[in-house]
């Protein structure tokens, strides 16, 4: 897919913006505080409907003005596809060839994006916290039903928790604990299950990206951590149970804490280079080229599961790569993914290896060619 070109009103630092991305690779290059990721991140926003930097939509509305519009046009396989987004007091309204769109899941993955940023190292060196937004954000933008099912998840869990930790052991309501229990395994093993057989494929193709970045020097492994081990070719049914057993396992232990101990939001993914957990051993250049690795991987994740590639946004990493490593990224995905990129200055970016790209100055809100 392809971004033929985007306005903005009112967005950010943006005031008023339109531009013609026409180019393969798209290059903003200017000082810092300019809105250079303001322009990157309103792209993230036109395909996800929300920010990777800030869950507060507020923020992306100009500090002057009472609301904020982002406007995109979409080459897509089958033709071209208009995609408006507005934000305001009132919340968010979304529109696909000017069709408002009820509800914003049937808006969500008609433009998909990969996002690379500084702060993706921490999907490795961070929380389990980061790591299950990332394969929660990554899962959903190809599989729309999974974000309800998480969202189902939740909220049985809050309730639950909540219980756990009101009610005396002594005063306990078997039944009601047991309703809880069948909801949160109903809806914890589709989570468990879309997890594990995406981090299986992810695995696959971030070892064999990892390689070609590394000239074959580091091998990637990447491995789900579930709060308790399940097979993933097992029928739900089977699968069920066994989420059931675990809960009247820790049940003492969850009184006494008053919280759920097992089920997907506390699972965790790890990750090897040459057997060494890349968290612990890894130099910051390893940790770095392992969340490259998951991120380009994403790509081709997405592209198998809905036929075409997404953009590739670049935000002021290709500075960090060295030359060798950022001539392996230019030339994995040159001329099959239409890419957006930023940068400080031009002297960091191997501009001679770019075909097809256009460069543009990025200054006080405003792009030139
Ligand atoms: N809601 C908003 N309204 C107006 N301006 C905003 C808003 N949010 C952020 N800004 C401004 O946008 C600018 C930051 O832009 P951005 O994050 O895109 O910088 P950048 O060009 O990517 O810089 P760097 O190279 O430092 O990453 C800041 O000057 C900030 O004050």
């Amino acid at each position: 897919m392809f971004l033929k070109a985007i306005s903005l009103t009112n967005y950010r630092n943006y005031e008023r913006l339109e531009l013609s991305t026409d180019k393969r690779v798209n290059l903003f290059i200017g000082p810092n505080a300019q809105g250079k990721t303001n322009l990157l991140e309103a792209i993230f926003v036109l395909a996800l409907t929300k920010s990777h930097r800030t869950s507060k939509d507020k923020e992306l509305i100009g500090w002057q003005a009472p609301e904020a519009a982002i406007h995109g046009v979409a080459e897509k396989r089958y033709g071209d596809v208009t995609l408006d987004l507005l934000f305001s007091g009132q919340g968010k309204k979304a529109k696909i060839n000017g069709l408002e769109q009820r509800k914003l899941s049937g808006f969500i993955g008609t433009l998909n994006v990969v996002m690379f940023a500084p702060e993706d190292l921490e999907i490795v060196k961070g929380t389990p916290g980061v790591r299950r937004r990332f394969l929660d954000m990554e899962i959903g933008q190809v599989q729309p039903g999974y974000l309800h099912t998480l969202q189902q998840y939740h909220k049985v869990l809050v309730q639950r928790n909540n219980y756990l930790k009101s009610a005396p052991p002594s005063g306990l309501q078997a039944d009601l604990l047991e309703v809880w229990n069948m909801q949160l395994a109903e809806h914890g093993v589709k989570i468990m299950k879309k997890r594990k057989h995406f981090i299986q494929k992810l695995q696959t193709w971030a070892a064999s990206i990892h390689a070609g970045i590394t000239a074959g020097g580091e091998e990637l492994t990447v491995e789900y951590r579930p709060s308790f081990e399940i097979d993933a070719s097992e029928e739900e049914s089977v699968l069920f149970d066994q989420f059931m057993i675990k809960l009247s396992q820790v049940k003492d232990q969850e009184f006494r804490r008053g919280m759920t101990m097992v089920g997907p939001h506390r699972d965790d993914m790890s990750f090897h280079i040459n057997g060494k957990e890349a968290h612990v051993f890894g130099s910051q250049g390893q940790q770095r080229t392992t969340a490259l690795s998951l991120k380009l991987a994403e790509i081709e994740l997405i592209r198998e599961e809905i036929g075409e590639y997404p953009l590739l946004l670049l935000d002021d990493v290709l500075s960090e790569l060295d030359q060798y490593r950022q001539t392996q990224l230019i030339e994995t995905f040159q001329g099959k993914v239409q890419t957006f990129i930023t940068a400080t200055g031009l002297e960091s970016v191997n501009v001679s290896r770019l075909e097809d790209a256009g460069i543009y100055h990025v200054s006080g809100g405003r792009v030139s060619e």
